[in-house]
C-alpha cells in the first residue's frame, strides 16, 4: 500500500485518527484488537485499551441476572470506579493534534485469528469471557466464571459445528425462574411453548388441530438482549406485542381438512368456524346458526360471517335495514357489512358480514361460562365467576352507550345476550349479530318504539345475568334481586331494576346516564388513560421504524456489487470508514473470536449515528493492523455522502 496516499478519506474531511499496529519492540503495548469485552461495554465508547474482563456496568444498566449466575463481572453499586480490581488503567484520551493526522494503514503481515465456528447464541453467552484474563481477576470471580467457561467449552466440544440447531440440551430448557431460556433453534419450541397455545382448550373446537399457515413467532428471540432499562425505549411492551401478535396469528390459521366447507361464496373464502365443530348448539330463534372467518377477495381482509341456516328470503327489502346498520358505525357496536343468500352451503342459507375481531370472546365465554375447578391449598376447589362492580360499570356504560347510538339512529339493537356480546380488548365491549333479527323477523311488523323498550329490558336482564353469573338469573327474579342487593351496590341494582321495570312510553335510555353519573367520568377517564398508554407504546415504535430506515440506507450501500471494483471501495477509499463501521455494529466477537449478537449495542450505535454525535469510537480494519479512531458525526457524513450519490444515479 503506498504510504503517501494523503487524499486518503479527503472526501468528507475527516478528523479520523490512525492507530498504526505495535510494534515488536513494544510488547506490552496491547495489540489492538476488534473483540467486544463483554456485551454491554458497548453501551459506553470502547476505550482504546480495552479491559480483558468482561464487566457489567452498574451506572448504565443493571443486571436482572446478576444473582442468577450471569457470568459476567459485578462490580458493587458503592464501587465509584468504573474499572473492575486489577484491571490496567485505560490509555489517555488522543491528543487533539492527532485529529487531523494522515491517514496511513500498513498491511500486516500476521493473520487473522482464525475464528471458530457458528455457535448457538446460548453457548456463545455462557462461553463469552476470555480465557486469558483469568489472571486479572479477583480470585472467587475467577474460579466462579472458570468453571462456567470449562463447563461452556465442554458443552461446545459436544457440539457439530455445521448443525447449528444440532445442540441437544440448549432446546427451551427452564430457567431458575421458571421462564424459558430461549432455545438454539426457537422453531423447535411447540407451538404451545411459544405463543401461550392451549392446545387442550382448542381440542373441544376442534377434532382435528388448527393449521398454521406461518412459523408462531418465538418472542424471546429479538427481546432477550434487552437490558431493563432499555426494555421500553424501543419496542411496544411485550403484553400489548403478544396480544397483537395472537391476533395477527388469529387471523392466519385455516381451518381443518375435510370439513365440508365452500371454496369461495360471494367474495369471501378460505372460511374457518370459529365455534365448536359438532357441539350442542343453541337455536337462534328458530333458526340453527354458524359463525366463520373469511378472507375476502375485494380487500383482503377478513370479516365474520354469520350464517343462519335454512332461511327463505321471502322480500328483498328484508335487507333494508341491513343499509341502515352497516351506515351507523360505533365503537361498542360489531360493524355490519352486508348481507346476501347463498346456496354454497347445499342449502339456502342466510349470511351477515360483520368486522372481525380475532381472539374476541363473548361476555357468556369470559363472565358466565363454569370456569375449571383448580388446584388451591392441595386441594381442587371451584372458581368463582364474580365480576367486578367496577368491570360491570364498565360495561353498563358501554353498552347504554351503544344502544343510544343505535336508537338515535332510529334503529333498535333486538339482540342484547351475553353470547351475542364480545369482548374486543381489555374491557372494550361491542354488541354483535347486529341487524340480523331485523331480516329473519322482517316479515312481524312491530314499532320500533317498543322494540326499543325490549332493548331496555334486555339490558337489564343482562345486568342481573352477569351480576349473578348465570343466564337463567331471569328465571327467579327475587333471588337474582337479593344476589345483586348483597353483592353489589344500590346504585347498581337501582339501575337493573330500572332497565326491568315497565317504565312506559317515555322511558328512554338518555334517563339512564342521568342515573349513572359521575361513574361516567371515570370510564372517560380510564378510556383517556388507555389512549395515552398506546401512544407512548406507538412512541417507541416510532424510534425504530427510524431505525430500519437507517438499516435500510446500510442495506443500500454496503456491497454492491456493481461497485466492488471501486477504490472508493477499497481499504484507500474514502468509504473504507463505512465498512469498517458496519463490522464495529454488527460484526464484533469476543475474546475468543465469536460473534457477539447484542441488540442493545446495534441500538445504541445506529441512534449516535442518526444523531451524528460527537463522540468518537475505534474502528479496527479485519486483518486487526490498523485503527481508525472516528466520530459518529463523521460516520454519518460518510454515509451521507455515499446514500446521496446513490440516489442520484
Ligand atoms: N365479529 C366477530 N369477530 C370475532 N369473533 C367473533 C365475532 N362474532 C362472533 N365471534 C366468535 O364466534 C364464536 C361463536 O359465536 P356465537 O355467537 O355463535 O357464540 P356462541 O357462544 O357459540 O353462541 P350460540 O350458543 O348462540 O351459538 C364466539 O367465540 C365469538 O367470540
Amino acid at each position: 500500500m503506498a504510504h503517501g496516499d494523503m487524499s486518503f478519506f479527503s472526501r468528507p474531511s475527516s478528523s479520523a485518527v490512525k492507530i498504526t499496529a505495535p510494534t515488536a519492540d513494544e510488547p506490552d503495548s496491547p495489540k489492538p484488537s476488534r473483540t467486544l469485552k463483554g456485551p454491554f461495554h458497548l453501551l459506553a465508547s470502547v476505550p482504546i485499551r480495552s479491559n480483558p474482563l468482561p464487566r457489567y456496568p452498574p451506572e448504565t444498566v443493571s443486571c436482572k441476572f446478576q444473582d442468577k449466575g450471569c457470568i459476567y463481572y459485578h462490580p458493587s453499586r458503592d464501587d465509584p470506579s468504573p474499572v473492575p480490581p486489577e484491571s490496567p488503567t485505560p490509555a489517555p484520551a488522543l491528543p487533539a493534534q492527532a485529529v487531523n493526522a494522515p491517514i496511513f494503514v500498513p498491511k500486516g503481515q500476521a493473520g487473522s485469528p482464525s475464528l471458530p465456528a457458528a455457535v448457538p447464541a446460548s453457548i456463545q453467552q455462557q462461553a463469552s469471557v476470555s480465557s486469558d484474563s483469568s489472571s486479572e481477576r479477583p480470585p472467587s470471580v475467577a474460579s466462579e466464571h472458570e468453571q462456567q467457561l470449562e463447563q461452556a467449552e465442554a458443552e461446545l466440544d459436544q457440539y457439530d459445528p455445521y448443525d447449528p440447531y444440532a445442540y441437544a440440551g440448549h432446546n427451551g430448557h427452564s430457567s431458575e425462574d421458571g421462564g424459558l431460556v430461549p432455545s438454539a433453534n426457537p422453531y423447535e419450541l411447540s407451538a404451545e411453548h411459544m405463543l401461550g397455545y392451549d392446545a387442550a382448550a382448542m381440542d373441544p373446537y376442534y377434532p382435528t388441530p388448527m393449521t398454521y399457515t406461518r412459523q408462531p413467532l418465538n418472542y424471546h428471540l429479538y427481546t432477550l438482549p434487552r437490558p431493563e432499562t432499555l426494555a421500553h425505549k424501543f419496542f411496544i411492551a411485550d403484553d400489548i406485542r403478544e396480544e397483537l401478535q395472537k391476533r395477527s396469528d388469529t387471523i392466519h390459521t385455516t381451518a381443518p381438512p375435510n370439513i365440508g366447507l365452500p371454496e369461495e361464496l360471494q367474495g369471501y373464502h378460505t372460511l374457518v368456524p370459529l365455534e365448536p365443530i359438532g357441539a350442542d348448539r343453541r337455536k337462534f330463534g328458530n333458526w340453527y346458526s354458524w359463525v366463520y372467518r373469511g378472507t375476502s377477495s375485494t380487500d383482503g381482509g377478513t370479516y365474520v360471517l354469520r350464517r343462519v341456516e335454512n332461511f327463505r328470503l321471502m322480500n328483498q327489502s328484508a335487507f333494508g335495514a341491513i343499509e341502515a346498520w352497516s351506515r351507523l358505525r360505533h365503537p361498542n357496536i360489531v360493524s355490519v357489512h352486508e348481507a346476501f343468500t347463498t346456496r354454497a352451503f347445499n342449502d339456502s342459507s342466510l349470511v351477515v358480514v360483520y368486522d372481525d375481531h380475532p381472539n374476541a370472546q363473548t361476555l357468556y365465554e369470559a363472565h358466565i361460562k363454569p370456569k375449571a375447578p383448580q388446584f388451591q391449598n392441595g386441594r381442587l376447589q371451584a372458581q368463582s365467576n364474580r365480576i367486578a362492580e367496577r368491570t360491570i360499570w364498565s360495561y353498563v356504560i358501554q353498552i347504554a352507550n351503544a344502544i343510544k347510538a343505535v336508537h338515535d339512529a332510529g334503529l333498535a339493537v333486538r339482540l342484547i345476550d351475553p353470547t351475542k356480546i364480545l369482548i374486543t380488548g381489555k374491557n372494550r365491549i361491542r354488541i354483535g349479530s347486529c341487524g340480523i333479527v331485523d331480516v329473519l323477523m322482517h316479515d312481524v311488523h312491530s314499532d320500533v318504539s317498543f322494540m326499543q323498550q325490549d332493548d331496555l329490558t334486555m339490558f337489564g336482564a343482562l345486568v342481573f345475568m352477569l351480576c349473578c353469573a348465570n343466564l337463567g338469573a331471569m328465571n327467579n327474579l327475587q333471588k337474582a334481586i337479593d344476589h345483586v342487593g348483597r353483592n353489589y351496590s344500590v346504585d347498581l341494582k337501582s339501575v337493573a331494576l330500572f332497565l326491568i321495570s315497565k317504565g312506559g312510553p317515555h322511558k328512554n335510555i338518555g334517563q339512564l346516564f342521568d342515573m349513572i353519573g359521575s361513574r361516567l367520568l371515570t370510564e372517560l377517564d380510564e378510556a383517556q388513560s388507555g389512549v395515552d398508554r398506546l401512544e407512548n407504546e406507538l412512541m417507541s415504535e416510532l424510534e425504530n421504524g427510524r431505525l430500519v430506515r437507517l438499516l435500510c440506507k446500510f442495506g443500500f450501500i454496503n456491497e454492491r456489487p456493481e461497485y466492488n471494483h471501486e477504490a472508493r471501495w477499497s481499504e484507500t477509499g474514502d468509504r473504507y470508514i463505512i465498512k469498517l463501521f458496519r463490522d464495529y455494529v454488527f460484526h464484533q466477537v469476543d475474546e475468543l473470536g465469536r460473534p457477539v449478537v447484542n441488540l442493545t449495542h446495534v441500538l445504541a450505535c445506529l441512534n449516535k449515528l442518526d444523531a451524528g454525535t460527537e463522540e468518537r469510537i475505534m474502528l479496527v480494519s479485519r486483518d486487526e493492523q490498523s485503527c481508525l479512531v472516528v466520530s459518529y458525526r463523521e460516520v454519518k457524513a460518510c454515509v451521507e455522502t455515499a446514500f446521496s450519490e446513490l440516489t442520484r444515479g
